[in-house]
């Protein structure tokens, strides 16, 4: 975990340039900024968000942890904004540096930069708290089956408040359950969401699978659209 005194001081894993590889916005050309560090110990996680001393920017060699100015003189130096759709925080889960956040994503703002949030979903307070400062926000649901432990109870009926900013992504392997999944879309569609995005772990694909989730989803009135991380298909970061 983060070390104590370092509140408004960012761990950076990395930052990279390239094409949205999941969900709603796939081909937004992004900066993104990988946020060190995750407490979630999700089964089969495929992330490297180990805390390091130091972090490339696209080739280029910064010293952890930054302060939140520093932080944006590196993207400026880096990078032109008017050539990116938006900047993407991603992780790790980026909002257990919530703090540094909370002065980072308005400098963002402040220079026209549109935010985009990949999150777990399992910091439902911190989502809220930072609404303003984000754009679009992309949610995980977390189902046991696939990753040890649920997403929070509260997550869907609590973010109702921000549902236009929001969308919501599940990801599916071969030992879901039919009873999990329609629970997630009950409660979907209860909270106003008609949209949900599905993608496999770790690049499985069952057809079968797939499309009775869609036969549950439209029969509940949510649409589901199946969007594999295209990222990795094509083998860019
Ligand atoms: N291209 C690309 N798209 C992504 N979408 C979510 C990513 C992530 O690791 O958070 C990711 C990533 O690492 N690369
Ligand atoms: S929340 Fe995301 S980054 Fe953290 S352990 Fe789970 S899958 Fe990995
Ligand atoms: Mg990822």
């Amino acid at each position: 975990m983060l070390q104590q005194n370092t509140l408004n001081k960012g761990f950076i894993k990395e930052i990279f340039k390239s094409y949205q590889g999941e969900g709603k916005f796939v081909g937004a050309r992004q900066i993104f900024i990988r946020f060190a560090d995750c407490p979630f110990s999700c089964e089969g996680c495929d992330t490297d968000f180990s805390l390091s001393e130091n972090f490339l920017c696209d080739g280029v060699e910064y010293s952890n942890p930054v302060l939140p100015d520093e932080l944006f003189q590196i993207l400026r130096e880096n990078y032109n904004f008017k050539l990116f759709h938006s900047v993407s925080i991603t992780g790790g889960e980026p909002l257990i540096q919530k703090d540094f956040l909370s002065e980072f994503l308005p400098i963002l703002k402040d220079n026209g930069v549109k935010v985009f949030l990949e999150t777990s979903g399992y910091l439902v307070d911190e989502i809220i708290e930072l609404s303003d400062y984000l754009d679009i926000i992309s949610v995980d649901i977390k189902l046991k089956s696939v990753f040890g432990k649920k997403y929070p109870s509260n997550l869907i009926k609590d973010l109702k408040v921000i549902n236009e900013k929001i969308y919501y992504k599940v990801v599916i392997g071969k030992n879901i359950d039919e009873n999990e999944i329609k629970t997630v879309l009950i409660e979907l569609a209860k909270n106003d969401v008609d949209v949900l995005y599905v993608q496999f772990k770790n690049n499985y694909f069952n057809l079968g699978l797939l499309d009775k989730l869609s036969d549950i989803g439209y029969s509940y009135g949510i649409e589901v659209f199946f969007v594999p991380q295209v990222h990795k298909l094509i083998g860019i970061l």
